[in-house]
């Protein structure tokens, strides 16, 4: 099932209880939240007050990306303030395992980020735990950036472990330059969630996210 999570990065921060609301109203499926910490990507957002802050104003699921160094050391803020599910890069932890049980543990759903120069068999032995697995399509650390369609290769082949293992039971999720042009190629790799930051803000939200979802359920 395609589900569109515009990232907020992109929002108007000083007008973001607005910024969110309009988004659910504009049909959005979920929301992707990212946090940089300044050292695993060279680029700062915000933290865990700012996830509090969101929480109650929508009832979308709060898709909470960790850019962070050593994940594990902030997962209980971001469990606390109300996150649906927490995604963890493979690059920035050598507790990934580890990791991604603590979120599981506490009820939350569990993602494994890969960087595009981390191949899908480095995640390999997480991915029957895991519910969500986000392929980035750009280096991370800013919005606004060019689709790598190198990428595609490995949405492929997590679609294809997924279809060939029946513990595996993750989404597959993009993130990084997903706009009208290049929605339908992940769509047709594989993916089932896409992140759109720039591309959803840059015009009505409503009509880009009935576009990227149109564009994705005919690719299919
Ligand atoms: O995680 C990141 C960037 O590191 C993303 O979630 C971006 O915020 C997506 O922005 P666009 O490429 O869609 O503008
Ligand atoms: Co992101």
């Amino acid at each position: 099932m395609t589900q569109i999570a515009p990232s907020i990065l992109s929002a108007d921060f000083m007008n973001l209880q607005r910024d969110v609301q309009n988004l659910e109203a504009a049909g959005a499926d979920l929301l992707h939240i990212d946090i940089m910490d300044g050292m695993f990507v060279p680029n700062m957002s915000f933290g865990a007050q700012v996830v509090s802050g969101i929480r109650p104003l929508t009832q979308l699921g709060l898709d909470v990306h960790l850019m962070v160094e050593q994940p594990e050391r902030y997962i209980e803020q971001f469990i606390t303030a109300g996150s649906d599910l927490i995604m963890i890069h493979a690059e920035a932890t050598e507790h990934l395992y580890r990791g991604l049980q603590m979120i599981k543990d506490a009820g939350v759903k569990a993602g494994v980020v890969i960087n595009p120069g981390t191949p899908v068999s480095y995640i390999e032995s997480v991915l029957p735990l895991v519910d969500q697995v986000l392929v980035m399509t750009v280096n991370p650390g800013f919005g606004g950036q060019k689709f790598i369609p190198a990428m595609l290769t490995k949405v492929a082949e997590l679609a294809a472990y997924r279809e060939a293992h029946a513990d595996a039971d993750f989404t597959i999720e993009v993130d990084g330059g997903v706009n009208d042009q290049t929605i339908a190629a992940c769509a047709k790799a594989g993916a089932d969630v896409f992140v759109a930051g720039s591309y959803t803000f840059a015009g009505d939200l409503a009509t880009r996210i009935e576009t990227l979802k149109k564009a994705a359920n005919e690719a299919r």
